[in-house]
């Protein structure tokens, strides 16, 4: 299944130790996050308390009954899958200095930008994970041997801004925001939007992704059954057990200075797999217009563009971003 030369070289000496039991559940052990039920939130009866309570106290959730027709759900799962599955050297040729779209691995710190940041694997505490990053705005000028994953990716997209619209409206009225349309389009720009599709290796004993926040206003995650999204809540780690047909919605950076620290972006990792498969993620990133500005009680005010800037600022500096912290109010 896993075919090794797809995947860069630095992971394959980490590959090779695990034995090939594709459908075999991992024992559990004391290190493994506790399992958690985060809220599920129908969209088709969008119950208002129950969103509002699960921004407030969760800032992560399942969105199940969203309309999107399984067939487009499995045509973005078939080509991801295969896309990721091509050699190695073929997907650096693919996605490379030409090409709008970027292929990455090895640990990332998630920038708004779409810029990965990239650092080799360390043998033991690496961070296994590949990716594509598509910006949605640059879909239109991919290479034409990736005709049929433009047409998909677009469909999927347009789904994806239908829900992400009814979403953020709800959360808002909530809040009692009283947005213009205006300011809706500059939080949910469709120009700034981007997809990234990631695979992480069969090593249920490498971690996945270091902990982060998203700097999104939200983050829709379409992850597979193999599990391995883990959260925090109350200074604990938590399992995203996963649900069929449903996404996850995480909140970023940005809804947490829209409410004014009313909900809170949710700080995530992928953490060991519950099984020994590997994983695919499909997620969708919704920023802000670059121009769009952000005033609140806690924080000064700053256009989106500046916070990108700086946390590409801090992962230069400091290896990892700082993110909200660093625009506080002086105390
Ligand atoms: O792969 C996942 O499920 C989550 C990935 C993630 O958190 C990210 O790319 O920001
Ligand atoms: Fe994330």
């Amino acid at each position: 299944m896993s075919n090794t030369e797809s995947y860069p070289p630095e992971f394959r000496p980490l590959m090779s130790s695990e034995p090939a039991e594709p459908e075999t559940t991992v024992e559990p052990d004391l290190n493994r996050s506790k399992d958690s039920n985060i809220p599920v939130i129908d969209m088709e009866r969008l119950d208002m308390e129950k969103l509002r309570e699960a921004c407030k106290d969760w800032g992560i959730f399942h969105l199940e009954n969203t309309g999107i027709p399984s067939t487009v759900m499995s045509q973005v799962k078939e080509i991801t899958e295969s896309l990721l599955s091509l050699p190695f050297e073929e997907k650096r040729k693919l996605f490379g200095v030409n090409s709008p779209l970027s292929y990455y691995w090895g640990t990332h710190t998630v920038s708004p930008s779409g810029d990965t940041m990239k650092r080799a694997p360390q043998e033991s505490s690496g961070h296994l994970f590949e990716g594509i990053n598509v910006p949605l705005a640059s879909l239109a000028h991919v290479d034409p041997k990736l005709e049929s994953f433009r047409v998909v990716l677009e469909e999927y997209g347009r789904h994806i801004t239908r829900i992400v619209v009814t979403l953020f409206e709800a959360m808002a009225e909530n809040l009692s925001l009283g947005l213009s349309n205006d300011q809706k389009r500059s939080y949910l720009s469709e120009s700034t939007g981007v997809i990234r599709v990631q695979r992480y290796p069969r090593c249920t004993e490498s971690p996945g992704l270091e902990a982060h926040t998203d700097s999104s206003v939200i983050s829709i995650i379409n992850q597979d059954e193999v599990g391995g999204l883990e959260f925090m809540k109350d200074g604990e780690w938590f399992n995203v057990t996963p649900l069929a047909n449903s996404f996850v919605i995480a909140l970023g950076d940005m809804m947490q200075v829209i409410s004014d620290e009313e909900y809170k972006s949710v700080l995530h990792k992928v953490g060991r797999r519950m099984k020994k498969k590997e994983r695919y993620s499909i997620i969708y990133f919704v920023y802000p217009d670059k121009g769009c500005m952000f005033k609140s009680t806690r924080y000064k005010p700053f256009a989106f563009s500046e916070f990108e800037a700086q946390v590409k600022v801090d992962v230069e500096i400091h290896g990892s971003k700082i993110g909200l912290p660093n625009f506080l109010n002086a105390p």
